[in-house]
């Protein structure tokens, strides 16, 4: 494998902020590092880029054990939420630093820092000062900096959470085409399981320093191991223990002779393309039903309602 993390422990004093954390990326993969808030992921990031001690296990990069190397000799190029550019320095001079620390004659430093400018298509803004580009393009400033070394792994720590919500989408889209057509291996952390869907080959879900769950969007979603995923990723109702149906699998209709009701709406939330549902059962427990927005609107609160889903089973 080209990246194996294996059995890492990180304490800070006597806190295990990473516990016995334990995966493997293949080579050209993006993996999103996903959680909620404190569980871990930007720790995870700083240990893989060196910026962290870690006080048990081992990662191999490319069959290179790097677990106790600084972060300038680890083959790796990590771009920080606040990006790390230098104001007074232009476009081209923030992705010329990156090659700094390499032998490179002035005028090749030069030739590659504008190639890839060329890739992240700001070649145009190559001489203009950092403060004169968008949210999104300086994004692209960092990307390019960090990868004009040709790293062999390429680590992000919540790129988009400075940019609006459309930008992030459009930068979403961009980061995942530069990074395909550079084939480089990349860990993507994020609390957003938007983005993580819409950007990730895997999805590494944390928890309080643990590794929850790793596997496609779709495995993960429609397989989620505890609760603890079924709450985090998508909405969900919760049946009995380990039994639950996604609001989206219910299907619903009005009673007739054979099908009797079984509820009643008492909620209707409408947002646009779908529609939410609260649905009070009458054996006294309560679901959550979303149907697409197909126009007829024959539900309403009070509408008395039949419901037909298969129960799935957890870690099933
Ligand atoms: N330098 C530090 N010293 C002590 N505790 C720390 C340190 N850095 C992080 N922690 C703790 O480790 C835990 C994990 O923090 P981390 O920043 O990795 O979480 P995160 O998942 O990236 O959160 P967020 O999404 O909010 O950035 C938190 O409880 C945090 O308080």
């Amino acid at each position: 494998m080209y990246l194996s993390v294996n059995h890492l422990s990180k304490w800070y004093g006597d806190y295990e902020a990473l516990r016995d954390i334990t995966f493997e990326v293949k080579e050209g993969e993006l993996l999103a590092v996903l959680g909620p808030s404190g569980c871990g992921k930007s720790t995870l990031l700083r240990c893989l880029g060196g910026f962290e001690p870690v006080q048990s296990g081992d990662i191999y990069l490319n069959h290179e054990r790097i677990t106790d190397l600084p972060p300038e000799l680890r083959p790796v190029a990590t771009v920080f939420q606040s990006y790390g550019l230098f104001p007074h320095m232009t476009v081209l001079e923030n992705v010329k630093y990156g090659l700094k620390f390499l032998s490179l004659s002035r005028q090749e430093a030069t030739k590659k820092a504008l190639a890839m400018l060329e890739r992240v298509e700001l070649a145009q803004y190559a001489h203009q000062a950092i403060h004169d580009l968008s949210g999104g393009q300086q994004q692209r400033v960092a990307l390019a900096r960090s990868l004009v070394i040709e790293p062999d792994l390429l680590l992000l720590d919540e790129p988009l959470s400075n940019l609006d919500a459309k930008l992030r989408v459009s930068m979403r889209e961009e980061i995942k085409r530069i990074q395909q057509d550079l084939h480089i291996t990349t860990i993507f952390v994020t609390h957003d399981q938007e983005e993580a869907f819409s950007m990730a080959d895997t999805i590494l879900l944390m928890n309080q320093g643990n590794v929850v769950q790793t596997g496609s969007a779709i495995d993960i979603y429609e397989h989620p191991a505890e609760v603890f995923v079924l709450d985090f990723i998508g909405k969900s109702n919760l049946l009995a223990e380990n039994c639950y149906v996604r609001p989206e699998k219910i299907r619903m209709g009005l009673p007739t002779k054979n099908q009797p009701a079984q509820g009643e709406i008492c909620q209707v939330v409408f947002k646009g393309e779908i529609i939410e549902y609260d649905i009070h059962c009458f054996d006294g427990s309560n679901l959550s039903v979303v149907t697409l927005n197909q126009s007829d609107y024959l539900f309403q609160v009070g509408t008395k309602v039949c419901l037909s889903y298969t129960e799935k089973t957890l870690g099933g």
